[in-house]
């Protein structure tokens, strides 16, 4: 068992990884139930582990009501928050409670929302079921849903109170969802730490493929940066955070353009835009263009899209830059722009011109 600290003060909490540690899980739940009747939000995909969560708190004396929602990034709407907020009020959660959110990112962004704001706050436990969930969303208490002008740009910073991991989940996990989910573990690699994109390249493979060790490896590391990165900086003021953000300006208006569906998953999303932060950064001289080239190859190897064709996404970039307006990132007319001096060198530049994001991503 591997536990990794997120210290944030009075918001400071522990994720919890082992293999089968989901039929345990009432060992950690029990305690937070405060003997009142726990609510688990989750979604129809999910439902064999659902079964295994609920056994193990009926074994342990807790009872659980469960709500399943449908599954897809379009569960991340006004609509379905109006539905689960008002079941958990018919259901008498109270704010000393803790719902849990057992799912993937989006069960997870929107339960996390639902709690940052049901009754002012009330407590929740992130059990993230998706890859992506276990390495990034279940981690730094970053909740929202998309609205009509684009991703995530209703929301609240709101910690869970606990992060249970057990990658054996993963084993039902559908393989594109997997490679949708390495995306954002290699993303640590290229942040700040060359070492472990090595082992990514190394790696990958057997890790996708479901390889035990390789897997508890990726989302121990991946908790373990992230975890240090949110503990600098919570709520992304001082830069350190904004880093978490690699690829996902150029991601986020891709997402946009596919319309938040299953046509492009935020994972793959995420991998063109890193691509294209470094294709950007290497045209202009920043990164070598053999890092560039690596960095696509690499995705590209691991079935990735590795820029806007290959996403699947038929946009010029105008439209594309359009979508950017509305980033979160957005401060005075100036969007600054995660770029890289070469793998591991990813820094925050404030001096991009959206016209020249414009120009690169015309010439394609
Ligand atoms: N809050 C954050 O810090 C953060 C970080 C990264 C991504 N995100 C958000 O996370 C979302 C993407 O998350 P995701 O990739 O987990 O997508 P997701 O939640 O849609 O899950 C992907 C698919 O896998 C299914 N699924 C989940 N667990 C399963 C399992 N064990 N077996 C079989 N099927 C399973 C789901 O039903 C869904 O169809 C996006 O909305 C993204 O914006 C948030
Ligand atoms: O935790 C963070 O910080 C991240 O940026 C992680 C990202 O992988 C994640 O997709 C996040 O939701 C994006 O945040 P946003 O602020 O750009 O909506
Ligand atoms: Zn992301």
């Amino acid at each position: 068992m591997t536990t990794i600290p997120v210290s944030l003060g009075a918001r400071s909490y522990d994720v919890v990884i082992e293999a089968g540690l989901l039929a345990r899980a009432a060992d950690w739940l029990a305690p937070l139930s405060r003997g009142r009747t726990m609510a688990i939000v989750t979604d129809a995909n999910v439902l064999p582990h659902l079964a295994t969560l609920q056994a193990a708190l009926t074994t342990a004396g807790v009872a659980s009501e469960a709500i399943v929602l449908p599954p897809g990034e379009s569960t991340k709407s006004w609509a379905q928050l109006e539905a689960l907020t008002d079941r958990l009020l018919d259901l008498g959660v109270e704010r000393g409670d803790h719902v849990i959110a057992l799912g993937g990112g989006v069960i997870g962004d929107l339960v996390g929302f639902a709690c940052s704001i049901l009754k002012r706050g009330c407590g929740f436990v992130q059990i993230p079921t998706t890859l992506l969930a276990q390495v990034d969303s279940s981690v730094g208490g970053k909740t929202a849903i998309n609205a009509r002008a684009g991703k995530n740009l209703i929301g609240a910073f709101h910690q869970p109170a606990l992060v249970l991991i057990d990658p054996q989940v993963l084993d039902t996990l559908p393989l594109r969802q997997v490679r949708a989910g390495y995306a954002e573990v290699v993303k640590y690699g290229l942040i700040d730490d060359p070492v472990f994109f090595a082992w990514c390249e190394a790696n990958a493979a057997a890790l996708i493929a479901g390889d035990p060790a390789a897997r508890e490896h990726a989302i121990a590391h991946s908790v373990a940066a992230k975890a240090r990165i949110v503990a600098e900086d919570e709520r992304e003021t001082t830069g350190a955070r904004a880093l978490l953000n690699l690829g996902h300006t150029f991601g986020h208006a891709l997402e946009a353009e596919a319309g938040f569906s299953d046509r492009l998953l935020h994972g793959e999303a995420v991998a063109a835009g890193m691509a294209l932060a470094f294709g950007y950064s290497a045209a202009h001289g920043l990164a070598p263009a053999a890092d560039a080239e690596r960095v696509a190859a690499h995705l590209r190897a691991v079935g990735l899209p590795d820029g806007v064709a290959a996403a699947g996404i038929d946009a010029d970039g105008e439209t594309l830059v359009g979508h950017m307006l509305h980033d979160k990132k957005m401060d005075a007319g100036t969007l600054p722009f995660l770029l890289a001096r070469g793998i591991g060198g990813t820094f925050l530049d404030k001096s991009v011109e959206l016209a020249d994001v414009r120009t690169f991503l015309d010439a394609g």
